[in-house]
């Protein structure tokens, strides 16, 4: 597990990173996500030891984290970081090497890697030949040569086109799947939505959100979509809850903040059950998940 502990980094008089704590455990896909600028480029940099600190700590499996540690992450630097002139699958062979795989262990698991991500074909010619997004499979190739330990991926997404993204979506499941701690970065929110297990959402430098998708989505109020069979704009009169949309029959109506995240607020159901009856049929009245770009907003708002 990586936990991340105060870190807090300046450039000049500012505060990049301000006292930033989260943990990246086993075998789950932690999403880090945030504003232009908000710091999580420079944050997995110092998890990296790319970057000094100015506090904090960073720490593997509950102990400060060492070089060799390091040495067994894969990393994804959003600068990318290949050498354009050099051959794709010598490449990953020499980075492999540097990553301490010895070297036909390297070029099988690179060939393999390449097949893969549908560039086998690819594989003699020089980095630069290859479009942008070519060059990110090879780049996210070389992050997972030799089975890290733990993954830190700045914007693997960025660029990708679908089938790309799935494969990059496999292969990330298949890693947390044998343990690994994946901590990712990202805007692509319903990219995040649909992958992630936990969330850590930064606003200028600290922390201000973080926690399984759900229980992001439990902080905030509940929302529900009724279906009648005429026109719903009734549901403006009814009390204690907040009318997101109505369009013709539908409605989105969002209920006052939860006490708790088990709490359902029957009476207000209730209400909007009697009156829709009172008025024609109900087709639907069901709970609907407040979308993540949504709650983002919200928490960095
Ligand atoms: N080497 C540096 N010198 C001075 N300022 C820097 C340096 N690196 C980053 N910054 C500043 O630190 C802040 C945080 O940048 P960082 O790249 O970590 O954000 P980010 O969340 O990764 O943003 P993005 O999503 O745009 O990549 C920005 O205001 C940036 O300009």
């Amino acid at each position: 597990m990586i936990q991340v502990r105060g870190l807090t980094r300046r450039f000049g008089d500012t505060t990049v990173v301000d006292d930033v704590s989260f943990e990246v455990p086993p075998g789950q896909l932690t999403g880090f996500v945030g504003g232009n600028g908000a710091g999580k480029t420079t944050t997995m940099r110092m998890v990296m030891g790319l970057l000094g600190l100015h506090g904090g700590e960073v720490l593997w499996d509950d102990r400060p984290i060492t070089d060799a540690d390091r040495r067994r992450f894969g990393y994804m630097p959003e600068e990318r970081g290949l050498y354009p002139k050099q051959k794709v699958l010598d490449q990953l062979v020499y980075l492999g090497e540097l990553g301490g795989l010895a070297a036909g262990d390297a070029r099988r698991t690179a060939q393999r890697a390449l097949e893969r991500f549908g560039l086998a074909d690819r594989a003699g010619d020089r980095v630069e030949k290859l479009s942008l997004g070519n060059q990110q499979r090879v780049q996210i190739i070389a992050a997972l040569l030799g089975e890290p330990q733990a993954l830190v991926l700045d914007e693997p997404f960025s660029g990708l086109d679908p089938s790309a993204v799935d494969s990059m979506v496999d292969l990330l499941r298949e890693e947390t799947a044998r343990g690994v701690p994946v901590l990712f970065s990202s805007h692509q929110l319903d990219l995040v939505e649909q992958l992630c297990d936990r969330l850590v959402v930064l606003r200028a430098g600290r922390v201000v959100a973080q926690g399984t998708v759900e229980e992001l989505r439990s902080r905030g109020p509940a929302r529900l979509r009724l279906v009648v069979d005429r026109d719903a704009g009734w549901v403006r009169d009814v009390r204690g809850l907040h009318v997101v949309d109505v369009d013709g029959p539908v409605a989105v109506v969002e209920l006052a903040e939860r006490p708790s995240p088990a709490a359902d607020h029957a009476d207000v159901r209730r209400a909007l059950l009697t009156e829709g009856l009172a008025r024609g049929e109900v087709v639907e009245l069901a709970e609907v998940r407040t979308p993540l770009a949504e709650i983002y907003r919200e928490v960095t708002a």
